[in-house]
């Protein structure tokens, strides 16, 4: 198993404060994983530290097989970072802004060819278009092939789908998809996590309280299924803990007496919520 980043310990202190509080991280190669927690948690700190842009107070750090505080431009050109927009970019074509982007990486390897990844981001009818012109999501889209050009192993994305619409939001998540390289990923979006997510972390209050696949920590919470339906006109509402054998059941006893039959299994936002909130009560 091949890991790509590596933290054991790490530990971030502002002050008196400790943000981050022991925090032992693993990604595979490949893989997608996504970090979950609430505000403050510690989300970006954490990122940013595996990033090379802060120190940590204490702990090891492996990102890529190297210390990102002691790595260098071979390194960096490596990791692939999508930072908020390039606002101060703004008079610049899509494809001279990613062109000009791919020079630097010439020295270090073979990033993108522009039009290239263009295409594979979908702004192939922006080419031309300045950056101050595109909507919300294609700048998106273009911060997401900024972050690719140097082709990295490693990808960050910070909260990437912050104010797109859904049809975008769709668009973008397929694209995530389809990228051939280890991510790391912030949200706050619990149905984005579901869909994207090899691997789940969630962070509260600097330490990680549940790490695993959606399935795994679904496993973790005891939380009921519940089944919706009419009996003979009237509705009911039942929390069970197997739906399959309630509903076999209910359908022997009941048979055609029975409609709009309704089952709702416990989704990662009710895995997630019960987790921050037993976390809190402990607290
Ligand atoms: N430079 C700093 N100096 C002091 N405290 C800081 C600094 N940067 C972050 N913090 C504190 O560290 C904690 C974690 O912040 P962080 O930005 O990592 O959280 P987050 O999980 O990314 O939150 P959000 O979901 O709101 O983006 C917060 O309490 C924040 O106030």
């Amino acid at each position: 198993m091949a890991l790509v980043v590596e933290t054991v310990g790490l530990r971030m202190r502002y002050g008196t404060k400790d943000v981050l509080s022991g925090v032992d991280v693993q990604v595979k190669r490949g893989e997608v994983l996504v970090v979950l927690g609430p505000n403050g948690a510690g989300k970006t700190t954490t990122i940013e530290i595996l990033e090379g842009f802060r120190k940590r107070s204490a702990g090891s750090v492996t990102v890529l097989g190297v210390d990102p505080d002691h790595a260098d431009e071979r390194w960096r050109a490596r990791v692939g970072v999508v930072l908020q927009s390039w606002r101060d970019h703004g008079k610049w074509r899509v494809r001279e802004l990613l062109d000009h982007f791919s020079r630097f990486y010439t020295p270090y390897g073979e990033p993108y060819d522009a039009d290239e990844l263009i295409s594979l981001v979908g702004l192939t009818d922006q080419a031309d278009t300045q950056v101050a012109k595109l909507s919300g999501g294609q700048r998106r889209r273009l911060d997401v092939a900024i972050g690719l050009i140097g082709k990295p192993d490693l990808l960050f994305l910070d909260e990437p789908t912050v104010g797109f619409d859904p049809q975008v939001r769709q668009e973008f998540h397929d694209l995530v998809r389809n990228l051939d390289t280890t991510i790391v990923l912030t949200t706050h979006d619990l149905a984005e996590a579901e869909k994207l997510a090899d691997r789940i972390l969630i962070l509260v209050g600097g330490e990680i309280v549940a790490h695993g696949t959606a399935a795994e920590l679904a496993t973790q919470v005891a939380s009921n299924a519940t089944v919706r339906f009419t009996k003979d006109g009237d509705l009911y509402v039942e929390s069970v803990e197997d739906a399959t054998t309630f509903v076999r059941e209910l359908f022997e006893r009941y048979g055609t007496r029975i409609a709009n039959l309704e089952v709702h299994q416990p989704r990662l936002e009710d895995v997630y919520l019960a987790m921050v909130r037993d976390y809190e009560e402990a607290a």
